[in-house]
Protein backbone atom coordinates (compact mmCIF):
# COMPACT_ATOMS: atom_id res chain seq x y z
CA UNK A 1 0.00 0.00 0.00
CA UNK A 2 1.15 3.41 -0.92
CA UNK A 3 1.92 5.99 2.15
CA UNK A 4 -0.62 8.27 0.83
CA UNK A 5 -3.36 5.48 1.23
CA UNK A 6 -1.68 4.19 4.56
CA UNK A 7 -1.99 7.33 6.71
CA UNK A 8 -5.66 7.93 5.00
CA UNK A 9 -6.55 4.82 6.03
CA UNK A 10 -4.91 5.00 9.76
CA UNK A 11 -6.76 8.76 9.77
CA UNK A 12 -10.14 7.34 8.75
CA UNK A 13 -10.53 9.76 5.89
CA UNK A 14 -13.36 9.07 3.07
CA UNK A 15 -12.09 10.88 -0.64
CA UNK A 16 -15.99 12.20 -0.73
CA UNK A 17 -18.94 12.97 1.83
CA UNK A 18 -22.36 13.33 2.15
CA UNK A 19 -22.47 16.54 4.47
CA UNK A 20 -25.79 16.07 5.95
CA UNK A 21 -24.93 12.57 6.61
CA UNK A 22 -22.18 13.58 8.28
CA UNK A 23 -23.28 16.46 10.54
CA UNK A 24 -26.23 13.64 11.94
CA UNK A 25 -24.14 10.75 12.26
CA UNK A 26 -21.32 13.52 14.07
CA UNK A 27 -23.92 14.11 16.27
CA UNK A 28 -25.04 10.87 17.28
CA UNK A 29 -21.72 10.20 17.99
CA UNK A 30 -21.85 13.03 20.82
CA UNK A 31 -25.44 11.72 21.95
CA UNK A 32 -24.73 8.00 21.89
CA UNK A 33 -21.45 8.85 23.73
CA UNK A 34 -23.32 11.21 26.84
CA UNK A 35 -26.21 8.53 27.03
CA UNK A 36 -23.68 5.78 27.67
CA UNK A 37 -22.11 7.72 30.39
CA UNK A 38 -25.18 9.75 32.64
CA UNK A 39 -22.82 11.74 35.01
CA UNK A 40 -22.17 13.42 31.80
CA UNK A 41 -23.95 16.23 31.28
CA UNK A 42 -22.12 18.90 29.55
CA UNK A 43 -19.76 19.34 26.63
CA UNK A 44 -17.02 22.24 27.07
CA UNK A 45 -15.53 23.93 24.25
CA UNK A 46 -13.00 26.57 23.83
CA UNK A 47 -14.34 29.21 20.53
CA UNK A 48 -11.39 30.84 19.06
CA UNK A 49 -13.32 32.86 16.16
CA UNK A 50 -11.83 30.24 13.50
CA UNK A 51 -13.64 27.31 11.20
CA UNK A 52 -13.16 24.43 13.26
CA UNK A 53 -14.21 25.09 17.10
CA UNK A 54 -16.99 27.27 14.99
CA UNK A 55 -18.09 23.40 13.70
CA UNK A 56 -17.45 21.48 16.84
CA UNK A 57 -19.58 24.02 18.87
CA UNK A 58 -22.26 23.97 16.42
CA UNK A 59 -22.29 20.02 16.49
CA UNK A 60 -22.14 19.82 20.27
CA UNK A 61 -25.03 22.20 20.42
CA UNK A 62 -27.35 20.71 18.07
CA UNK A 63 -26.48 17.25 20.31
CA UNK A 64 -27.47 19.29 23.39
CA UNK A 65 -30.64 20.46 22.51
CA UNK A 66 -31.53 16.93 20.95
CA UNK A 67 -30.54 15.34 24.21
CA UNK A 68 -33.00 17.95 25.61
CA UNK A 69 -35.95 17.26 23.79
CA UNK A 70 -35.61 13.16 24.04
CA UNK A 71 -34.68 12.82 27.61
CA UNK A 72 -36.72 15.96 29.35
CA UNK A 73 -33.39 16.79 31.28
CA UNK A 74 -32.36 19.97 31.25
CA UNK A 75 -28.93 19.44 32.64
CA UNK A 76 -27.71 18.46 29.49
CA UNK A 77 -25.89 21.72 27.86
CA UNK A 78 -23.46 22.93 25.67
CA UNK A 79 -20.84 25.24 27.37
CA UNK A 80 -18.63 27.60 25.36
CA UNK A 81 -15.67 29.23 26.69
CA UNK A 82 -13.70 32.61 25.18
CA UNK A 83 -9.98 31.91 25.75
CA UNK A 84 -8.73 35.55 25.05
CA UNK A 85 -5.05 36.01 25.55
CA UNK A 86 -5.50 39.50 26.77
CA UNK A 87 -7.64 41.30 23.77
CA UNK A 88 -7.67 38.96 21.09
CA UNK A 89 -7.46 40.95 17.51
CA UNK A 90 -10.01 39.30 15.95
CA UNK A 91 -12.74 39.05 18.33
CA UNK A 92 -15.36 39.97 16.79
CA UNK A 93 -14.67 36.89 14.34
CA UNK A 94 -15.38 35.02 17.67
CA UNK A 95 -18.31 36.60 18.51
CA UNK A 96 -19.75 36.12 15.39
CA UNK A 97 -19.11 32.06 15.87
CA UNK A 98 -20.94 32.68 19.01
CA UNK A 99 -23.70 33.90 17.01
CA UNK A 100 -23.91 31.29 14.78
CA UNK A 101 -23.62 28.32 17.66
CA UNK A 102 -26.38 29.70 19.90
CA UNK A 103 -24.72 28.42 23.00
CA UNK A 104 -26.89 27.34 25.90
CA UNK A 105 -24.34 29.06 28.38
CA UNK A 106 -21.41 31.00 27.29
CA UNK A 107 -18.16 32.70 29.60
CA UNK A 108 -14.78 34.24 28.95
CA UNK A 109 -11.70 33.48 30.96
CA UNK A 110 -8.59 35.88 30.07
CA UNK A 111 -5.69 33.71 29.91
CA UNK A 112 -2.95 36.35 30.13
CA UNK A 113 -2.19 36.13 33.89
CA UNK A 114 -2.17 32.57 34.34
CA UNK A 115 0.29 32.42 31.18
CA UNK A 116 2.40 35.42 32.49
CA UNK A 117 2.50 34.09 35.95
CA UNK A 118 3.84 30.99 34.45
CA UNK A 119 6.32 33.03 32.64
CA UNK A 120 7.60 34.70 35.28
CA UNK A 121 8.20 31.89 37.41
CA UNK A 122 9.96 29.92 35.19
CA UNK A 123 12.17 33.03 34.80
CA UNK A 124 12.57 32.79 38.02
CA UNK A 125 13.71 29.41 37.95
CA UNK A 126 16.72 30.46 35.12
CA UNK A 127 14.28 29.03 32.48
CA UNK A 128 13.92 31.95 29.51
CA UNK A 129 10.90 30.63 27.59
CA UNK A 130 10.85 31.45 23.71
CA UNK A 131 7.98 33.46 22.19
CA UNK A 132 7.04 29.54 20.33
CA UNK A 133 7.30 28.03 23.21
CA UNK A 134 5.13 30.41 25.10
CA UNK A 135 2.16 29.19 22.49
CA UNK A 136 2.43 26.54 23.63
CA UNK A 137 1.64 27.63 26.91
CA UNK A 138 -1.01 29.10 25.70
CA UNK A 139 -3.14 26.47 24.57
CA UNK A 140 -2.13 24.16 27.80
CA UNK A 141 -3.82 27.33 29.68
CA UNK A 142 -6.62 27.01 27.58
CA UNK A 143 -6.41 23.23 28.10
CA UNK A 144 -6.23 23.62 32.00
CA UNK A 145 -9.54 26.36 31.87
CA UNK A 146 -11.66 23.91 29.74
CA UNK A 147 -11.32 20.79 31.96
CA UNK A 148 -12.17 22.97 35.19
CA UNK A 149 -15.34 23.96 33.42
CA UNK A 150 -15.83 20.05 32.47
CA UNK A 151 -15.07 18.66 36.27
CA UNK A 152 -17.22 21.64 37.98
CA UNK A 153 -20.05 21.37 35.34
CA UNK A 154 -19.76 17.50 34.95
CA UNK A 155 -19.01 17.50 31.44
CA UNK A 156 -16.34 16.44 28.76
CA UNK A 157 -13.76 18.57 26.72
CA UNK A 158 -14.57 18.61 23.31
CA UNK A 159 -11.70 18.86 21.07
CA UNK A 160 -11.32 20.27 17.31
CA UNK A 161 -8.90 18.09 16.15
CA UNK A 162 -9.30 16.88 12.32
CA UNK A 163 -7.39 14.97 9.92
CA UNK A 164 -5.82 17.85 7.90
CA UNK A 165 -4.41 18.36 11.15
CA UNK A 166 -3.79 15.48 12.71
CA UNK A 167 -1.65 14.40 9.59
CA UNK A 168 0.78 17.29 10.01
CA UNK A 169 0.66 17.25 14.28
CA UNK A 170 -0.22 20.82 13.86
CA UNK A 171 -1.47 21.02 17.75
CA UNK A 172 0.32 21.23 21.02
CA UNK A 173 0.89 18.36 22.61
CA UNK A 174 -1.86 18.34 25.34
CA UNK A 175 -2.90 21.73 25.09
CA UNK A 176 -5.56 21.82 21.90
CA UNK A 177 -4.27 18.06 21.59
CA UNK A 178 -6.05 17.25 24.86
CA UNK A 179 -9.93 16.77 25.04
CA UNK A 180 -12.00 13.58 25.98
CA UNK A 181 -14.20 13.69 22.40
CA UNK A 182 -13.05 14.36 19.02
CA UNK A 183 -16.12 15.20 16.82
CA UNK A 184 -14.39 16.05 13.78
CA UNK A 185 -11.66 13.26 13.60
CA UNK A 186 -11.50 11.89 9.73
CA UNK A 187 -12.37 15.13 8.48
CA UNK A 188 -10.74 16.84 5.84
CA UNK A 189 -10.32 20.94 6.21
CA UNK A 190 -12.52 20.88 2.99
CA UNK A 191 -15.10 18.79 4.08
CA UNK A 192 -15.47 21.11 7.31
CA UNK A 193 -16.03 23.78 5.10
CA UNK A 194 -19.20 21.61 3.42
CA UNK A 195 -20.69 20.59 6.67
CA UNK A 196 -20.58 24.27 7.70
CA UNK A 197 -22.25 25.42 4.51
CA UNK A 198 -24.72 22.46 5.25
CA UNK A 199 -25.57 23.89 8.76
CA UNK A 200 -26.18 27.48 7.06
CA UNK A 201 -22.77 29.18 8.85
CA UNK A 202 -22.44 32.13 6.88
CA UNK A 203 -19.08 32.21 4.48
CA UNK A 204 -16.68 33.89 6.44
CA UNK A 205 -17.50 31.89 9.19
CA UNK A 206 -15.25 28.69 6.94
CA UNK A 207 -13.52 31.10 4.59
CA UNK A 208 -11.55 32.51 7.34
CA UNK A 209 -7.69 31.87 7.42
CA UNK A 210 -6.82 28.98 9.49
CA UNK A 211 -4.49 30.56 12.53
CA UNK A 212 -3.45 28.68 15.68
CA UNK A 213 -2.24 32.69 16.65
CA UNK A 214 -0.51 31.85 19.51
CA UNK A 215 3.06 33.53 18.91
CA UNK A 216 3.34 37.18 19.69
CA UNK A 217 6.56 37.54 17.07
CA UNK A 218 4.19 36.40 14.22
CA UNK A 219 0.78 37.42 15.10
CA UNK A 220 -1.95 36.06 13.18
CA UNK A 221 0.35 33.94 10.99
CA UNK A 222 -1.57 30.92 8.73
CA UNK A 223 -1.24 28.04 9.63
CA UNK A 224 -0.51 27.06 6.01
CA UNK A 225 2.73 29.99 6.21
CA UNK A 226 4.08 27.47 9.37
CA UNK A 227 3.69 24.35 7.60
CA UNK A 228 4.68 25.36 4.42
CA UNK A 229 2.51 23.40 2.47
CA UNK A 230 -1.78 24.24 1.81
CA UNK A 231 -4.66 23.12 3.18
CA UNK A 232 -6.20 22.44 -0.41
CA UNK A 233 -2.91 20.45 -1.04
CA UNK A 234 -3.14 18.47 2.89
CA UNK A 235 -6.87 17.85 1.92
CA UNK A 236 -6.27 16.22 -1.41
CA UNK A 237 -3.18 14.10 -0.27
CA UNK A 238 -5.82 13.01 2.15
CA UNK A 239 -8.25 12.59 -0.38
CA UNK A 240 -6.30 10.25 -2.34
CA UNK A 241 -5.50 13.08 -5.37
CA UNK A 242 -2.33 13.59 -6.88
CA UNK A 243 -0.11 16.32 -5.39
CA UNK A 244 3.08 17.66 -6.31
CA UNK A 245 6.34 15.71 -5.09
CA UNK A 246 7.24 18.53 -3.18
CA UNK A 247 3.89 18.81 -1.01
CA UNK A 248 3.86 15.37 -0.38
CA UNK A 249 6.88 14.98 0.97
CA UNK A 250 6.16 18.09 3.63
CA UNK A 251 3.06 15.91 4.55
CA UNK A 252 5.27 13.03 4.99
CA UNK A 253 7.75 14.83 6.66
CA UNK A 254 5.40 16.46 9.58
CA UNK A 255 3.57 13.10 9.58
CA UNK A 256 6.58 11.20 10.48
CA UNK A 257 7.83 14.11 13.13
CA UNK A 258 4.46 14.03 15.02
CA UNK A 259 4.04 10.55 15.28
CA UNK A 260 4.16 11.06 18.97
CA UNK A 261 1.74 13.47 19.55
CA UNK A 262 -1.07 10.45 18.17
CA UNK A 263 -0.11 8.18 20.81
CA UNK A 264 -0.22 7.58 24.28
CA UNK A 265 2.83 8.44 26.03
CA UNK A 266 5.53 6.04 25.01
CA UNK A 267 6.67 2.80 26.92
CA UNK A 268 9.11 0.45 26.92
CA UNK A 269 6.73 -2.13 25.04
CA UNK A 270 5.78 0.27 22.33
CA UNK A 271 7.03 -0.20 19.10
CA UNK A 272 5.51 2.28 16.58
CA UNK A 273 8.09 4.47 16.93
CA UNK A 274 10.92 1.96 15.76
CA UNK A 275 12.40 2.41 12.21
N1 LIG B 1 -4.20 23.66 15.41
C1 LIG B 1 -3.36 24.63 15.31
O1 LIG B 1 -3.47 25.45 14.45
C2 LIG B 1 -2.29 24.68 16.32
C3 LIG B 1 -2.57 24.78 17.68
C4 LIG B 1 -1.51 24.77 18.59
C5 LIG B 1 -0.22 24.68 18.11
N2 LIG B 1 -0.02 24.64 16.76
C6 LIG B 1 1.28 24.48 16.23
O2 LIG B 1 1.69 23.18 16.61
C7 LIG B 1 3.02 23.24 16.92
C8 LIG B 1 3.26 22.87 18.35
O3 LIG B 1 4.62 22.96 18.56
P1 LIG B 1 5.49 21.71 18.89
O4 LIG B 1 5.03 20.55 18.09
O5 LIG B 1 6.89 22.14 18.77
O6 LIG B 1 5.13 21.58 20.44
P2 LIG B 1 4.41 20.43 21.29
O7 LIG B 1 4.53 20.87 22.69
O8 LIG B 1 3.08 20.14 20.74
O9 LIG B 1 5.35 19.16 21.05
C9 LIG B 1 6.68 19.23 21.42
C10 LIG B 1 6.94 18.41 22.69
O10 LIG B 1 6.67 17.04 22.40
C11 LIG B 1 7.63 16.22 23.02
N3 LIG B 1 8.33 15.48 21.94
C12 LIG B 1 8.90 16.00 20.82
N4 LIG B 1 9.38 15.02 20.03
C13 LIG B 1 9.09 13.86 20.65
C14 LIG B 1 9.31 12.51 20.32
N5 LIG B 1 9.91 12.14 19.20
N6 LIG B 1 8.87 11.56 21.18
C15 LIG B 1 8.23 11.91 22.33
N7 LIG B 1 7.98 13.18 22.68
C16 LIG B 1 8.42 14.14 21.86
C17 LIG B 1 8.55 17.10 23.81
O11 LIG B 1 8.07 17.18 25.13
C18 LIG B 1 8.39 18.45 23.14
O12 LIG B 1 8.59 19.51 24.04
C19 LIG B 1 3.48 24.65 16.61
O13 LIG B 1 3.93 24.69 15.28
C20 LIG B 1 2.22 25.45 16.78
O14 LIG B 1 2.17 26.66 16.08
C21 LIG B 1 -1.03 24.61 15.88
N1 LIG C 1 -8.62 32.46 21.56
C1 LIG C 1 -9.25 31.29 21.78
N2 LIG C 1 -10.39 31.25 22.50
C2 LIG C 1 -11.03 30.09 22.71
N3 LIG C 1 -10.58 28.90 22.25
C3 LIG C 1 -9.46 28.90 21.54
C4 LIG C 1 -8.74 30.07 21.25
N4 LIG C 1 -7.66 29.74 20.49
C5 LIG C 1 -7.71 28.42 20.31
N5 LIG C 1 -8.80 27.91 20.94
C6 LIG C 1 -9.21 26.50 21.00
O1 LIG C 1 -8.12 25.69 20.53
C7 LIG C 1 -8.48 25.01 19.34
C8 LIG C 1 -7.31 24.92 18.40
O2 LIG C 1 -7.11 26.16 17.80
P1 LIG C 1 -6.20 26.32 16.53
O3 LIG C 1 -6.60 27.59 15.88
O4 LIG C 1 -6.47 25.12 15.68
O5 LIG C 1 -4.86 26.35 17.09
C9 LIG C 1 -9.67 25.80 18.79
O6 LIG C 1 -10.48 25.01 17.97
C10 LIG C 1 -10.38 26.22 20.06
O7 LIG C 1 -11.16 25.18 20.56
O1 LIG D 1 -9.48 25.65 15.61
P1 LIG D 1 -10.06 26.95 15.18
O2 LIG D 1 -11.51 27.04 15.47
O3 LIG D 1 -9.30 28.10 15.72
O4 LIG D 1 -9.95 26.97 13.60
P2 LIG D 1 -8.65 27.19 12.72
O5 LIG D 1 -7.75 26.02 13.00
O6 LIG D 1 -9.13 27.17 11.30
O7 LIG D 1 -8.01 28.45 13.12
MG1 LIG E 1 -7.62 29.00 15.11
Amino acid sequence: MSMQKEISQVLGVKATIDAGAEIRERIDFLKEYLLSYPFLKTLVLGISGGQDSTLAGRLAQLAMTELRDETGDNAYQFIAIRLPYGEQADESDAQKALAFIEPDQSLTVNIKEAVMGTMSELAEAGQTISDFNKGNIKARQRMIVQYAVAGHNSGAVIGTDHAAESVTGFFTKFGDGGADILPLAGLTKGQGKELLKELGADKSLYEKVPTADLEENKPMIADEVALGVTYLEIDAYLEGREISEEAAKTIEGWYAKTAHKRHLPITPTDTFWKK
